[in-house]
């Protein structure tokens, strides 16, 4: 809960590397009982085209998060220079392949690789990202299926604290179709009332000034202001913005999110920090995903043999 005595000059941080952490010891031992009736793990492919410095530290820590509780981790490393055509061909035989339950296409691809056409390629019992438009449809109809995985965790994030979500304002800020969207969705199931702001959108200030809950989520660093949050909102910053350090004064960078957070600190009643936050819950969901993915696929399997 957000108690009125933690409202003011400093916020409750919400500390997602360990929430992340401690759900990491409840999927292990789910992960031990599949092994125990299906006789082998959970396995998640994923696939990185090219050679993008974020996107490869992002695979790498999926693998060892796979790896931590007990799920199989394949990796597809592709030159930058794949063909969009033997992309589609790796999906197929992955989708095929029946000791894979869950698989992801790292985004951004390269260009000349058609996202939408990759995406829509992925067997949707298989899509952990949540990103094949069956599950955004399903999501969009209020029956999730499999959902994209950092907005699952924000809202992992919210229920942590406790609070009622029902008939609570929530601005998003950003419209992405992996986050912004699904976010907004998420929300309304868990009966907010949901405004999504884009780069459109008139006095975002303003707007803030009225959340009870704002979730950013377009990659702008310092964007929200301290004084945009009500005092006492919630605060989850999805933003992930490398920027150089000024306390190093080698050119080294640092990690930042979209919000001003030492500004907002002093006003919210919770804030999620940058790293730490929302980054961990993110790869958290997707573990969660691929167990849940493996559950229904053997399950299913288990059904058509009696
Ligand atoms: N198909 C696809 N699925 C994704 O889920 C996907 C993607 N493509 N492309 C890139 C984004 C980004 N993303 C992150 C995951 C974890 C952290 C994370 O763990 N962050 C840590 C560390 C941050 C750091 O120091 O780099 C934190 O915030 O504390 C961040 C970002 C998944 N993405």
């Amino acid at each position: 809960m957000v108690e009125p005595s933690q409202i003011g000059p400093s916020a409750q941080i919400i500390d997602g590397k360990r929430i992340a952490s401690e759900r990491a010891n409840v999927l292990r031992k789910r992960v031990t009982k599949f092994v125990a009736v299906n006789g082998a793990p959970p396995a998640l492919a994923v696939v990185l085209v090219g050679s993008d410095p974020a996107s490869a530290i992002y695979v790498r820590r999926k693998g060892e998060q796979c790896q931590a509780v007990g799920i199989e981790s394949i990796q597809h490393r592709l030159p930058h220079d794949t063909t969009e055509a033997s992309l589609l061909y790796l999906i197929a035989q992955l989708n095929r392949d029946a000791g894979v339950h869950g698989m992801l296409v790292q985004l951004p691809l390269p260009a000349h690789i058609g996202a939408d056409k990759v995406l829509a390629a992925i067997d949707p019992d298989k899509d952990v990202d949540g990103f094949h438009v069956t599950n955004a449809g399903q999501l969009a109809l209020g029956k999730p299926r499999l959902a994209p995985c950092t907005p699952l965790g924000c809202m992992l994030l919210l229920r942590e604290l406790g609070t009622e979500l029902r008939g609570k304002h929530a601005v998003v800020i950003g419209r992405s179709t992996i986050v912004g969207r699904p976010m907004a969705q998420l929300l309304l199931i868990a009966d907010c009332t949901v405004t999504i702001a884009h780069r459109h959108t008139t006095d975002l200030a303003a707007l803030c000034r009225a959340a009870d809950i704002v979730v950013s989520a377009v990659g702008i660093p310092a964007l929200v202001r301290g004084d945009w949050i009500r005092p006492g909102a919630i605060v989850i910053d999805v933003g992930i913005n490398r920027v150089p350090d000024p306390r190093s004064g080698t050119g080294a960078t640092r990690i930042v999110g979209d919000v001003a957070f030492e500004e907002a600190v002093g006003h919210a009643g919770a804030i999620t920090p940058v790293p730490g936050g929302v980054g961990p819950m993110t790869i958290s969901c997707l573990l969660e995903n691929t167990l849940q993915a493996a559950e229904l696929i053997e399950g299913r399997l288990a059904g058509t043999l009696g």
